[in-house]
């Protein structure tokens, strides 16, 4: 009970403030735009305070890359969002699928902070959106957050990584800066209806360049950029990296 109580809050707690909030970014940006990601983010920063979430944020100066940026982190749970606009660098918009344009208020709100949205049934339409923002982001000039796992994964492991970003940060030859989130094992398990107070670590890992990668690399970066984030995934969680010191 108390964990729907919550959960149901945080939801609550997202349409309202995505009402409240739309208004606002309509008045100050008149439209789609990235800029309004500032004021969004300024919104969800409060959240935390509601469910007892304390975020403890390692390596925010490996963000300051020069122009455009791919950054790729790990995707547990709808509360995520929380942890995104914690860290979130000015300039920077998400992927995200197309399902979530449709979620009311939330949707308008993810409209207007300018999200892109993919249709994950299509292959080919995916990778269609995702070539234009290899063009527009170096246009425009701004860094693209990706969940290269494509979905929500809460087992405290990695699922295997789509793709998608590491072709975009080649065919736009701009650095991928990966974001690893501990675990939420410990205090958030939906399926055990476990939501309490807990500490997400958050670190920004060192940039990889790509200058000079060609798409035969991109296996090649996307299993480097897995491996690092898993050693760090565990190293956070407090859990023993696979196949060392086991007997
Ligand atoms: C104010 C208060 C507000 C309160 C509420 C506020 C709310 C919100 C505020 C905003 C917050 C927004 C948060 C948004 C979060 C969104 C989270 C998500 O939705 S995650 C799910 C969507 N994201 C993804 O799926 C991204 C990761 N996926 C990929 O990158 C995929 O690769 C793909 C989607 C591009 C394609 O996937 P799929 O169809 O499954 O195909 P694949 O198996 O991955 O690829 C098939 C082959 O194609 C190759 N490939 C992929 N991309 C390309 C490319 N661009 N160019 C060339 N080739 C490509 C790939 O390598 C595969 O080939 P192979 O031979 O097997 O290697
Ligand atoms: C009038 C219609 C009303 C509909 C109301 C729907 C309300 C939804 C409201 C609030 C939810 C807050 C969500 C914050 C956004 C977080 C995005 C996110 O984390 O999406 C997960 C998803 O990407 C991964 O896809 P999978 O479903 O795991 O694969």
């Amino acid at each position: 009970v108390n964990f729907a109580l919550r959960i149901g809050f945080y939801y609550a707690l997202c349409i309202v403030c995505s009402g409240l909030t739309a208004p606002v970014c309509l008045l100050v940006n008149g439209g789609r735009t990235v800029k309004n990601m500032r004021i969004i983010k300024t919104v969800v920063k409060s959240f935390k305070y509601f469910f007892g979430l304390r975020f403890e944020v390692k390596g925010l100066e490996n963000f300051e890359v020069e122009g455009p940026a791919i950054i790729v982190s790990n995707h547990q749970s709808i509360l995520d969002m929380m942890g995104l606009m914690e860290v979130l660098p000015d300039g920077c918009v998400q992927v995200g699928k197309k399902e979530l344009m449709y979620a009311g208020t939330v949707g308008l709100i993810t409209y207007l902070g300018g999200v892109i949205f993919i249709n994950r049934k299509s292959t080919t339409s995916a990778k269609m959106v995702m070539a234009e923002v290899a063009k527009t982001m170096i246009a425009d000039n701004v860094k693209v957050w990706v969940y290269p796992e494509g979905t929500r994964n809460c087992t405290g492991d990695l699922l295997p990584f789509k793709k998608g970003a590491f072709h975009l940060a080649v065919q736009a030859q701009v650095p991928v800066i990966p974001v690893v989130y501990s675990s939420f094992t410990t205090f958030y398990n939906p399926k055990k209806n476990l939501f309490t107070s807990g500490k997400i670590k958050v670190e920004v890992l060192p940039r990889i360049e790509t200058k000079g990668l060609t798409p035969d690399d991109v296996s090649d970066l996307t299993d480097r950029c897995y491996n690092i984030m898993r050693e760090t995934l565990f190293r956070l969680s407090g859990r023993p990296a696979e196949g060392k010191g086991s007997s």
